[in-house]
């Protein structure tokens, strides 16, 4: 099947299964430990029930809205996924400008494997930086820079990765950070070969925003003990200050997942929450991000936007979030399937699927205009 036959995200999956090398397509098909809170924030979407409505007109229908006062064609932004650049080669830039012609937001993970310089060398219009605080704070003020030099329009700062969740097929699989290659890698990726010829098409196959920028990172393997030991396990809100001040632009605070948090994050200054558990990889057995979405909503009201990601397959589940009061949702893993199937023709097939899915869905739901829904648009005790 050819990425334009691909009809839904799971379409585009089996297509990346088969493309992508064994042990990055299980990086990012993964959670941590029994994959519970990954499964569940897929299956929690199905539980939630659609009210349909008929006779009523469903013509000139719009799903353009706004996340942190920008223009987008659908509340839909790519999520930050490291070691994007593995799905495929060149995978950020790729990814980047998809969502640039789609008219999406595009966020380039810290752990990228190209680098803030080579996604702004191939866009025009501003994307969004996603920053892990490592204990180097001297490597964080330049990265911070170095997002605002390119001009990054929102920062998007992740908070439930202090420490690494563990995820048992990357342990299996001997995937380590950056990517180092053993027999059976080679042989995994020998039976690759259309993602083999164009990875050696390219020269970025490690961490791009890390390498040649931390002090004493100077080759792979003092990159890889860098990456193992620099995340800061004494991140606190106090944090949030500093960070907000060095950078001075639209800021996200990304992995709430508890109403305290939530309120806690309304003096922090953010100008957005992702109410989010890491797509399941971090701490397993944790509730899903659509089943604590609406109390999460109740605990900021309207004095932060609150937005969404986890478990998003289809552009129905879009719809729901946005139900619930989600101002925007993110996609990771359906982008990297997208990415995985077919480059950048793929991640731009993963948004029109989900752009189709989602103007069907609010057409039967008698809707026109996205930013009209609400939860009466969902049926209550099912
Ligand atoms: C392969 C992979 C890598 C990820 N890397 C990062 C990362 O570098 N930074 C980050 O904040 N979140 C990262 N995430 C989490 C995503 O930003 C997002 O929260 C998650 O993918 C949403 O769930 P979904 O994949 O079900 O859409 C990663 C997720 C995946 C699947």
């Amino acid at each position: 099947m050819s990425v334009e036959q691909a009809l839904t995200i799971a379409d585009l999956k089996e297509r990346a299964r088969r493309r992508v090398p064994k042990m990055f397509f299980d990086y990012a098909d993964s959670g941590a430990w029994t994959e519970g809170t990954y499964r569940a924030n897929e299956d929690d979407f199905h539980k939630v029930k659609l009210r349909q409505r008929v006779l009523v007109d469903m013509s000139n229908r719009s799903l353009a809205s706004e996340m942190i006062g920008e223009k987008v064609s659908m509340p839909v932004a790519l999520a930050p996924t490291g070691l994007t650049g593995m799905q495929h080669a060149d995978g950020e830039m790729l990814a980047a400008q998809a969502a640039e012609e789609f008219g999406v937001p595009f966020t380039l993970s810290t752990m990228s494997i190209c680098s803030i310089e080579d996604v702004r060398s191939v866009t025009t219009k501003p994307f969004w930086f996603q920053l892990y605080v490592m204990q180097d704070k001297d490597f964080v003020h330049n990265l911070i820079d170095r997002a605002k030099a390119a001009g990054c329009s929102a920062l998007v700062l992740t908070l439930d990765l202090q420490i690494l969740g563990q995820r048992h097929k990357d342990v299996r699989n001997g995937l380590s950070a950056p990517p180092r290659f053993t027999p059976k890698h080679l042989w995994q990726m020998a039976t690759r070969p259309f993602w083999c010829l164009d990875m050696l098409g390219t020269k970025r196959r490690t961490f791009g925003n890390i390498l040649g920028h931390a002090k004493g990172v100077t080759d792979l393997s003092s990159l890889s003990s860098w990456t193992t030991e620099q995340f800061d396990p004494q991140l606190s809100w106090k944090d949030i200050e500093w960070i907000r001040e060095r950078w001075g632009g639209k800021l996200i605070l990304k992995g709430i997942l508890d109403e305290e948090d939530a309120r806690m994050s309304l003096g922090s200054g953010a100008d957005a929450i992702i109410v989010s558990n890491h797509g399941g990889r971090q701490l397993d057995g944790a509730a899903s991000s659509i089943s604590m979405l609406p109390r999460i909503v109740d605990a900021v009201g309207d004095r932060m936007e609150v937005h969404l990601d986890g478990g998003i397959r289809s552009g129905q589940d879009v719809l729901k979030a946005v139900c619930y009061g989600a101002r925007g949702t993110y996609i990771g893993r359906p982008f990297l399937y997208g990415l995985g199937a077919g480059g950048k023709a793929g991640v731009r097939r993963a948004l029109e699927i989900i752009h189709k899915e989602l103007d069907v869905t609010m057409a039967l739901c008698g809707e026109r205009d996205i930013r009209n829904l609400s939860r009466e648009n969902l049926l209550r005790d099912v």
